[in-house]
């Protein structure tokens, strides 16, 4: 392993090198930071959508079910792709990549899991969650890990599509459907994904170059990736101030959401001008998920304290 991929393989460990044992080995299987955004934009959408006032069992069974169908997801993305990880020295040291764990036994207790959460949230929640966990399922799993990831650099569009089922799922454990505010919601994430996949895609080139895994970054030019995460910004900003027109955010999350997709669009531009700097990038990256999370907290706690608080659209 040349230097640079083990600087790349330690400066950017997963829980499970930094730890060992099967807790830690559980975290990585499940990504478990990158789930817990992903319940986060959920749980931010149930909010959103008026579950404040529901009971706690409800708000404890939209965050579990959640955790369960996403990382069980997840894990059967990472059975699939354990002959890819294997090779990556980001991902090598995964459970299933490195034989820790048993890939059939993996594979055989996400199915059940995630079969299980598709029942009980149909059972507790209602019938549009579960289809919000089966549009995850299939786009994270058939489209986006199966039929496309290995071919084309589109596969990303599968894959933002999974990332946003959450919020559709979200919404509709509130309100009882998916509308047009749960598909704006779902949109912000959807947009949000170029930046944050290409942005670290770029720092990992030379990983997905060595895996055969066509991410934009290693087959074109910078200009067209940033050309992608800028226009992917644009469109987030739109998402916004159509949130905030629909009265489903505040006046603050429209001001935080605009920073945020401008800042966004900021550091497409710089990551163009510098040529696809891996370091600029791998900083870009951080951003862009800070960003989203504070986002979502901004919009929650508005949500939570000032509901009115709209700005002139009364
Ligand atoms: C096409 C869709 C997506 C792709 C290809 C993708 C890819 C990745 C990759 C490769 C990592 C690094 C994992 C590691 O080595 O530790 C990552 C981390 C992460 N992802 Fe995603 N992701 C996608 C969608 C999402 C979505 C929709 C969310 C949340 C809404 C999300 C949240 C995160 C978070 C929070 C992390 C951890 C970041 C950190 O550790 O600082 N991702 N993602
Ligand atoms: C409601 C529900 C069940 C939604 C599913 C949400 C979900 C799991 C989205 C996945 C997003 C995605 C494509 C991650 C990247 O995987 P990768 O294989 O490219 O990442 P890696 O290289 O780090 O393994």
């Amino acid at each position: 392993m040349s230097r640079r991929d083990s600087r790349l393989k330690t400066e950017y460990a997963e829980p499970s090198r930094k730890r060992s044992g099967l807790i830690a080995d559980i975290a990585a299987l499940i990504k478990l930071r990158q789930t817990t955004l992903l319940v986060v934009s959920m749980y931010a959408s149930f909010i959103l959508g008026g579950g404040i006032g529901y009971p706690l069992k409800m708000h404890m069974l939209v965050v579990a079910l959640g955790y369960i169908a996403i990382s069980s997801v997840t894990a059967i993305n990472m059975y699939f792709d354990r002959d890819i990880d294997a090779i990556m020295p980001r991902t090598m040291e995964r459970p299933l990549a490195s034989g820790r764990l048993n890939p059939n036994m993996v594979l055989a207790v996400s199915i059940s899991l995630l079969v299980a959460s598709l029942a009980l949230a149909s059972i507790y929640i209602n019938i549009y969650y579960s289809i919000a966990i089966a549009i995850g399922f299939m786009f994270d799993i058939v489209a986006y890990t199966i039929l496309l990831k290995r071919k084309t650099p589109l596969s990303i569009v599968a894959g933002a599509v999974a990332g946003g089922a959450p919020s559709l799922g979200g919404w509709a454990a509130a309100t009882g459907t998916i509308d047009v505010n749960a598909l704006l919601l779902s949109l912000l994430v959807v947009v949000w994904v170029p930046a944050h996949i290409w942005f670290l895609a770029t720092f990992y080139r030379e990983d997905y170059r060595r895996a055969s895994v066509p991410m934009l970054p290693v087959v074109a030019d910078p200009n067209v990736t940033a050309m992608g995460i800028g226009f992917g910004a644009l469109i987030m900003g739109y998402v916004i101030v159509g949130l905030w027109l629909n009265r489903v955010i505040g006046a603050v999350s429209l001001a935080y959401g605009l920073f945020a997709s401008t800042h966004l669009f900021a550091m497409a531009v710089n990551y163009g001008l510098t040529g696809g700097d891996e370091i600029y990038a791998r900083r870009a990256f951080k951003i862009t998920n800070m960003h989203l999370g504070i986002l979502y907290m901004v919009m929650v706690l508005e949500k939570a304290i000032a509901p009115g608080l709209s700005l002139g659209l009364d």
